[in-house]
């Protein structure tokens, strides 16, 4: 397995994806204090090289509507649960970013005033211009969506350089590495090939959203320390998605 050696990504801004599960630790689900706070730390590190970084948050080690629907609840009223989980962990996060002292805003894709501002595309921009790390909430506010599909669209609303998945494994395999121990990682695909191969990594909504506006997308293991900023560097062990040459 070898490591990507790129000199640096040169990315000025970027979406990052933390799934829900990165902040859980080692607990079959629930939140950690510690873990939110190792991500907390990658992300003010990267905030202060001059990078805007603004953040999905997803809702996996809390809730997720399809796991609730596979034991009879209403798959959208499960989803609709979903994103308030999201909203649960996007709090933690900007608490554990304020006490680091790094300027945040979350922002609900459904509104809920009185916690959070509802998301603007024209004040969430401004956020970031002036430095502040904004995090989008409540994934895209609609049922039958994931997190990876928000992100993508949040990454495509904000003109970001890149869109950077921050999961619990190291890039895209040629089968789930988390099942299959023999799978092969590969250090960059296309995104045709990402969905024509079935790689479940992402859902194919947000790779085709990717896609069709050519954002680059680049998967890596958010739990190891500094991993955020490493990859920022062009470091370690990651998958870039990309057009083909
Ligand atoms: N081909 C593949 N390559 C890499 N990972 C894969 C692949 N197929 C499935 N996976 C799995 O996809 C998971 C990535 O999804 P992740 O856990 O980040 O979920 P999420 O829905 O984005 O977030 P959340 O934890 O909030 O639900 C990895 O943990 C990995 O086990
Ligand atoms: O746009 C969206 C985003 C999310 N959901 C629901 O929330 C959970 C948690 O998100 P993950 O992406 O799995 O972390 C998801 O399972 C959906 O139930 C949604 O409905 N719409």
């Amino acid at each position: 397995m070898t490591e990507n050696r790129e000199q640096s990504l040169s990315y000025k801004r970027v979406l990052l994806k933390v799934s829900g599960e990165a902040l859980m630790g080692s607990g079959p689900s629930g939140i950690d204090p510690e873990m939110v706070d190792a991500v907390a730390a990658d992300i003010s590190a990267v905030a202060a090289t001059g990078v805007q970084v603004c953040l999905v948050v997803g809702g996996g080690n809390i809730f997720r509507g399809i796991a609730a629907a596979a034991k009879g609840m209403d798959r959208a009223q499960g989803d609709y649960a979903g994103m308030l989980a999201t909203v649960i962990n996007a709090l933690m996060l900007q608490n554990a970013l304020e006490r680091r002292s790094v300027e945040t805003r979350v922002m609900t894709a459904i509104q809920m005033a009185s916690i959070a501002e509802p998301y603007i595309r024209r004040r969430a921009v401004r956020h970031m211009e002036k430095g502040r790390v904004v995090i989008f909430a409540a994934g895209t506010g609609n049922p039958f969506f994931t997190t990876d599909t928000a992100a993508a669209l949040r990454a495509n609303e904000m003109e970001c350089d890149a869109l950077l998945k921050g999961t619990q494994v190291d890039g895209v395999y040629s089968a789930d590495p988390r099942r299959n121990p023999d799978a092969e990682r590969y250090s960059q695909l296309t995104y045709l090939e990402v969905l024509a191969r079935d790689l479940n990594v992402m859902d194919a909504a947000a790779i085709s959203l990717a896609r069709e506006n050519k954002l680059p997308i680049v998967v890596f293991n958010i739990h190891a320390p500094g991993a955020f900023s490493a990859v920022m560097r062009g470091e370690g062990l990651f998958t870039r998605i990309v057009e083909a040459s």
